[in-house]
């Protein structure tokens, strides 16, 4: 059985960072295998299953030992890993700026403010939309008022995603609380439409492009 002081992981790399407002900077990533959701279009359906077991002062270890100050938590969905909070503890208490990449489902009452929470809402095309956890909202207007930078991003499959996720934004006012990105599912949904779509509705929310799939298109793992 899988305790707090383990972790299964489907990988760490060193890699430029693809999304969120960090989108440019050196970054250290651990992959944490499995994931509650399916989503249709997911990129990163390898992490479902199996992961190497590791410590978290292996995991730990590793991060530190580079000099990089970037590290990013994603999968697979991190928070179903207990050993996921002990790692960004040492993370945070070596120094290190830790982001975490999670799918929306789980909540955040855990995470601590100094982590950048990248949160998921899941749109209809996701087929998953339904596993969104209301209460991250609330936590994510506390987690404002007590310091956090927290951003929240939909990945759009087509253009009922993007009214979808325009009504989304403006019915919470998640724009005036935090950054919000807006990311196209490629092949799916084409930047230049989406891009028209932002401006014509001035929707309140930044274009994401993933970075690392545009610098290394055919590879599939460990950028
Ligand atoms: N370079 C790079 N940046 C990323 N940002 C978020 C990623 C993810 O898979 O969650 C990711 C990723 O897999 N690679
Ligand atoms: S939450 Fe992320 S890893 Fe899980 S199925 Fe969706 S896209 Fe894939
Ligand atoms: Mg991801």
């Amino acid at each position: 059985m899988q305790t707090s002081a383990e972790l299964a992981l489907c990988e760490c790399f060193y890699s430029i960072q693809g999304e969120s407002a960090r989108a440019g900077l050196p970054c250290l990533f651990f992959r944490l295998a499995g994931c509650n959701l399916r989503c249709l279009w997911c990129d990163s359906t390898y992490s479902f299953t199996g992961g190497r077991p590791c410590t978290v002062a292996e995991a730990a270890a590793w991060a530190l030992g580079h000099a990089c100050p970037l590290v990013e938590l994603t999968g697979g969905e991190p928070l179903l890993q207990e050993g996921a909070y002990p790692l960004i503890e040492r993370l945070l208490a070596g120094g290190k700026e830790v982001l975490l990449e999670t799918n929306g489902t789980l909540s955040l009452a855990r995470v601590p403010l100094e982590v950048s929470v990248i949160l998921d809402v899941k749109c209809p095309g996701s087929g998953m939309a339904a596993y969104f956890c209301p209460e991250n909202l609330e936590l994510l207007a506390l987690r404002k008022k007590r310091g956090s930078t927290d951003e929240v991003k939909f990945v759009l499959a087509d253009e009922t995603d993007f009214f979808w996720a325009l009504d989304f934004v403006r019915r919470h006012g998640l724009h005036a609380l935090v950054p919000v990105l807006f990311s196209p599912v490629r092949p799916g949904l084409e930047p230049e439409r989406l891009a028209e779509l932002m401006l014509a509705h001035q929707a309140p929310a930044r274009l994401q492009l993933q970075l690392h799939t545009l610098l290394w298109p055919g590879r599939k793992r460990g950028v």
